[in-house]
């Protein structure tokens, strides 16, 4: 018999049970949950990564919907365990849903939530942050200094990389993507260059007329440029960041040979997901190319790294903070809670995912919609007039 799986519970009377795989930031997810008559149960279990079988214990008999996480595998297994539990919603407490067959989830007719927009900003900014650590070695001279080997100012100690001038490229220019290129051509003048499948016209908009502030005042205008290619991004870029979702498309879009066309000195930032980069691949011209740097918050095989990762200094790792801002982890909860609660409750779904704020306002009650079900669409459900 499987192990029983520890919990804490809210409204033990509620008529709706709703899991929680685990504790999120923040109490008024569960408020919102519990004034709506649900019996949420939060998962207390230490372990960082639950297994599908917790899962299944934690689904049990009967529940209504699931509130999970990126760290775990949601497929024909657990949509057909939630199903059978009478469940008809799930939300992922992440944007990214590249963890969710959503075929399986379709099939068994469950809802598929995730959390865009709430975390844009915190995720461009640690981008930024990562591209500014690469680009100015701080981590190699924070952890020089703590060594205790600095004895006096040097005219070579730390040469990093000037940004000012030099050219962005962004390969997915979405929300994040966007936002990084933002933060990077305002606050330090770079020049963008950008590869999506779709054109980007606001970022476009906001080059234009930053550029043309910047003429207007006697500086040098910044520029912009829809590549054709990816690697003409590559070639041409002196900070490459990436922002594509993870799909079939993009599972290893940086190989060994698009490594070999970066420039020498190029810096490479990852805060989309691991398997965007053959991370392989990424040591052994980390290993060859010593004034190459990345910034890196995603990890192939996360939580590893793969081997050889960890001695190089030219790279900057940090584990998977990107959203990790108190605000935006307190937002995702709450669209996560409501998209489940919006199913549960036949609430239609809300027409714009990229404009989430009236959910976050934490002084009025949220729209009685779904902030973002990515399946809407094909489970037929009825999209909000609000
Ligand atoms: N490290 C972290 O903590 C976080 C990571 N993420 C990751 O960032 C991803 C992007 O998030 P958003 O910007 O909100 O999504 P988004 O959907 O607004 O942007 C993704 C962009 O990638 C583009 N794209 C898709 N396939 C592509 C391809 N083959 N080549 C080039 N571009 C392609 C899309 O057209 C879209 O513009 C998420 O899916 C998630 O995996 C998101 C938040 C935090
Ligand atoms: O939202 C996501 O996709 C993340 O990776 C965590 O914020």
């Amino acid at each position: 018999m499987a192990k029983p799986i520890s919990i804490e519970v809210w409204n033990p009377s509620g008529k709706h049970r709703v899991v929680s795989t685990k504790s999120m930031p923040g109490t008024r997810w569960i408020r919102l949950l519990t004034d709506q008559d649900c019996r949420v149960e939060i998962c207390t279990e230490k372990k960082t990564i639950l297994s599908v079988d917790d899962i299944l214990a934690l689904i049990g008999d009967r529940c209504d919907g699931v509130i999970g996480q990126l760290t775990e595998d949601w497929g024909e297994v657990l949509f057909s365990a939630l199903r059978r539990a009478g469940g008809t919603a799930f939300s992922n407490m992440a944007v990214g849903y590249n963890n969710v067959d959503v075929t399986a989830a379709n099939k068994y007719g469950v809802a598929v939530g995730n959390t865009p927009g709430v975390l844009t900003e915190t995720t461009a900014e640690l981008a930024a942050s990562l591209s500014l650590a690469a680009a100015r070695r701080i981590v190699e001279a924070d952890q020089f200094m703590r060594a205790g080997l600095y004895d006096g100012w040097l005219p070579h100690l730390f040469v990093g990389n000037l940004l000012k001038g030099q050219t962005v490229g962004v390969i997915g220019a979405g929300r994040i993507g966007s936002a990084y290129a933002r933060m990077m051509i305002e606050g330090f003048k770079m020049n963008l260059i950008y590869y999506d499948l779709y054109q980007a016209t606001r970022l476009e908009k906001f080059v234009t007329a930053y550029g043309q502030f910047l003429k207007a005042n006697g500086e040098q205008p910044v520029t912009w440029k829809r590549a054709a290619t990816m690697e003409d991004v590559l070639r041409e870029a002196d900070v490459i960041s990436l922002h594509p979702v993870l799909d079939k498309t993009t599972y290893h879009l940086i190989n060994t040979q698009r490594l070999s066309i970066m420039k020498k000195e190029a810096i490479l930032i990852n805060a989309s997901r691991g398997p965007v980069i053959d991370e392989a691949a990424l040591v052994e011209h980390l290993k060859a190319n010593p004034m190459f740097r990345v910034g890196l918050d995603v990890f192939e095989d996360e939580p590893f790294m793969k081997p050889g990762l960890a001695e190089q200094k030219n790279a900057v790792v940090v584990p998977h903070i990107a959203s990790a801002s108190k605000w935006t982890r307190e937002g995702m909860a709450t669209l996560a809670a409501l998209n489940v609660l919006g199913k549960i409750k036949g609430y239609p779904i809300w027409s714009n995912p990229n404009s989430v704020e009236p959910f976050l306002d934490e002084n009025s009650p949220p729209p009685a919609a779904c902030p973002s079900i990515v399946n809407a669409k094909q489970l037929g459900l009825p999209v909000s007039k609000l």
